[in-house]
């Protein structure tokens, strides 16, 4: 048992002083100023620390096999880097091998996950369409625990879906009560521009943000949401980047329509000036998508945040070391589309949401955790700090200072987008199923600690 002493619990909705008590089953056991301590309970001192629920990154890569080679963390690396960054939670993507069952690529990424960290859940990606499909999606549902599918609009030959398939994918996540996510980028446009570029001699990395510009992730969301909208179907919509997608996003909820948005810290701080350098690994390394974007866009994104048209905070953790990022020395295309940042994401947020002002400590929870809790069905036992509730919690400094340096982080990666960049705002102790796991710079992560989330579909218990 362990028995949280003097803190300020942040939620979504308030924050009080009261001490949090955390029984042996990994649950909150009770909550309450000057609890007693029972016998043989662990005392912790969280004076002068905010107590909030434990982040949850909706959007991580671990071990994915991606153009040609494989993201450089798996389950274990990665979910260790999230819990000593404040993150006690993460939902991965199965991506099914070409022609593969989603059920049968659901059961490989189950085995992967074993080695976890932290607890889990996944989106599973909808990449063609046939009875099978239609069958494994129900399957998933019914037995697997899964609630959300994936839709990639880019990466064409590859991972990209053409209208029709989402709109059979729609139709079913529909009658199954599932979500759908969707990665929206006009892939042909995206194509078109790369063989554009690629033709005028346009090899090198600068290339990658000119061959997707705002347009090409505008039309998508907009497509999207108005493929979506036939069926009034749920959407989400992954690494919003664009005012363009933002601005569509919030036209379709202004209309009554159910679309989410989902932003990366990186998007929020950084923007395509990362391109404009001759050293062509630090710009490889800049290369994602959607891309870095032209500054202006980053007003739309924090305007989406702090008013709730946009409504998480994710990492697109997908990382590539650079002997995997030199793949694409010569041709632009093929430099694996991935960054790190599952450590630096609450920092970064706290630092340049809450300290700028922009976002209150309640927002920063709402968006670091209690969105994504509620929006993927896994809340109160998630993103919650209530009798019952997982405990699965966050220490916070909101006044200690660390300056980034990939040196001291945890993922299995050799760089971080961050280096040098001094934040205020800190992880001082991280709380997975009762256990304190990151003790003031020091990670008791446990390889295999981390439990499988099921999350029931929607409108059902
Ligand atoms: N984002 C990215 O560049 N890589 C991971 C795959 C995806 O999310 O599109
Ligand atoms: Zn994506
Ligand atoms: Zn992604």
């Amino acid at each position: 048992m362990l028995l949280i002493k003097g803190g300020t619990i942040v939620t979504a909705e308030r924050s009080t002083r009261s001490d949090v008590l955390c029984d042996d089953e990994g649950r909150i056991a009770a909550i309450g100023p000057d609890l007693d301590c029972p016998t043989g309970c662990e005392i912790v001192d969280a004076s002068g620390l905010l107590v909030m629920p434990g982040g949850i990154d909706p959007h991580t890569h671990m071990e994915m096999p991606f153009m040609g080679t494989t993201a450089s963390d798996d389950f274990f690396t990665g979910t260790a880097a999230g819990l000593a960054g404040g993150t006690t939670s993460i939902i991965d993507f199965v991506i099914p091998a070409e022609g593969q069952p989603l059920f049968e690529a659901w059961q490989d990424w189950c085995v992967k996950a074993e080695k976890s960290a932290s607890d889990y859940g996944f989106h599973v990606a909808v990449t063609h369409w046939n009875d099978r499909v239609h069958t494994d999606m129900g399957r998933l549902v019914h037995e697997g625990g899964v609630n959300s599918f994936k839709h990639f609009m880019a990466y064409k030959n590859a991972l990209m879906i053409d209208d029709a398939i989402f709109l059979h994918s729609m139709q079913r996540a529909g009658e199954l009560g599932a979500l759908c996510t969707v990665h929206a980028e006009n892939g042909d446009a995206v194509s078109f521009l790369q063989a554009e570029l690629l033709a005028s001699g346009e090899t090198g990395p600068e290339a990658h943000p000119r061959s997707r510009p705002a347009q090409v992730e505008g039309e998508a969301a907009q497509r999207a949401i108005a493929l979506a909208s036939l069926h009034d179907t749920p959407l989400y919509i992954v690494h919003v980047s664009t005012r363009e997608a933002t601005e569509a996003i919030a036209a379709a909820r202004l209309k009554g329509l159910k679309i989410y948005g989902e932003v990366l810290p990186q998007h929020l701080v950084f923007d395509e000036r990362v391109y404009d350098t001759t050293d062509w690994l630090s710009s490889a390394r800049h290369v994602m998508s959607p891309p870095f974007r032209p500054k202006s866009h980053q007003q739309a994104l924090w305007g989406g945040l702090v008013s709730g048209q946009l409504q998480t905070t994710a990492t697109d953790h997908c990382c590539f070391c650079r002997t995997q990022k030199e793949r694409g020395r010569g041709d632009f295309t093929k430099i694996p589309n991935g960054v790190p940042g599952i450590e630096e994401r609450m920092s970064v947020l706290w630092h340049h949401g809450v300290v700028s002002g922009r976002l209150s400590p309640e927002q920063f929870v709402a968006i670091t955790s209690t969105n994504t809790a509620r929006i993927f069905n896994i809340y109160p036992r998630k993103g919650c700090i209530a009798p019952g509730a997982d405990a699965d919690l966050v220490l916070w400094d909101p006044t200690a200072t660390r300056t980034i340096s990939n040196k001291a982080l945890h993922h299995n990666v050799d760089y971080t987008l961050y280096e040098g960049m001094t934040l205020t705002g800190v992880a001082k102790r991280t709380i997975s199923q009762s256990l304190m796991v990151w003790d003031d710079g020091t990670l008791r992560a446990e390889r295999g600690k981390g439990r499988y989330v099921r999350r029931a579909p929607f409108g059902r218990i």
